[in-house]
């Protein structure tokens, strides 16, 4: 019998879209991160659109790990007990509400979890660190955020290098301790969460990468976006064949588990 495919939940964004007076509420899931599951980690990727927290366990026991993506929202500063610092740029409380909840919970069930860039940043404040809303105010740090009206290619082309940990498997990933990343955000982390390891770096000591500490299976998240175009960077490709590997091992155990309680009587 053909095993059910490995299926990777995306939660989405929460948009109000339409001209003024008309806006209404969609659900959002980038494309480029859908296909990267699919293409580089051979998944099904998956939404579950208006998923609560309450569904969170019931939800993870139908997939084999959790993406969380990039957005052009910030995770609501009240979760590392700031005020909101520039009220006009974006926010996504609905997905704060899931996703914190949802880091918590891969973790202590050891679900596969990759974080990119809004996701990255949401796992060190679930797990307790802090951002700066703004790095490019931060005295030392640059300007991570991407030309704003440059088209697509260059807003993703790589754009400053990182220092990655040696001997570390984003080391093995990248071959090497130096890679060129891009960088599209505005957001970064000010305090990392003390069960989060570093793994790698910007040139203005801005944390770009790190490690669940002691997770039991793939948890890593990047402030960069690995998912643009996956297929054609190795470093990229690695990342997502790597989570891919990790959530077929999980599915194995799933559908182990599942077997199991099926032959229970009653
Ligand atoms: N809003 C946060 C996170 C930035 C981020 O995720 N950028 C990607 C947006 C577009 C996309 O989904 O690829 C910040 O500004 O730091």
């Amino acid at each position: 019998m053909n095993k059910p495919p490995c299926m990777v939940w995306l939660p989405a964004d929460h948009r109000l879209l339409g001209d003024h007076g008309h806006q209404m509420p969609f659900l959002l899931l980038g494309d480029k991160y859908a296909r990267a599951v699919k293409v580089g980690a051979q998944a099904q990727p998956v939404m579950f659109p208006l998923a609560e927290v309450e569904q969170i366990d019931e939800l993870l026991g139908m997939v084999d790990g959790v993406m969380l993506t990039g957005s052009p929202s910030n995770v609501h500063p009240s979760h590392f007990q700031e005020e909101v610092a520039d009220p006009s740029l974006p926010l996504d409380q609905d997905r704060d509400l899931l996703t914190l909840a949802l880091v918590k919970a891969c973790v202590h069930q050891g679900v596969p979890l990759l974080g990119v860039c809004r996701g990255f940043q949401e796992i060190n404040v679930a797990l307790g660190g802090a951002l700066y809303q703004r790095v490019h105010q931060v005295p030392g740090m640059n300007d991570h955020r991407e030309p704003k009206t440059a088209p697509p290619d260059e807003q993703y082309a790589p754009r400053h290098p990182i220092r990655i940990a040696p001997d570390s498997v984003m080391a093995e990933w990248a071959g090497g301790t130096e890679a060129e990343v891009n960088s599209l955000h505005g957001q970064g982390i000010a305090r990392l969460a003390e069960g989060l390891t570093p793994l790698a770096w910007a040139p203005d000591g801005l944390v770009e990468a790190f490690w669940v500490k002691g997770a039991r299976t793939f948890a890593y998240a990047m402030q960069w976006h690995p998912e643009w175009r996956c297929w054609e960077t190795p470093f990229y490709a690695n990342i997502f064949e790597a989570f891919g590997r990790a959530c077929r091992q999980r599915r194995s155990l799933r559908l182990q588990a599942n077997d199991l309680a099926r032959s229970q009587p009653g």
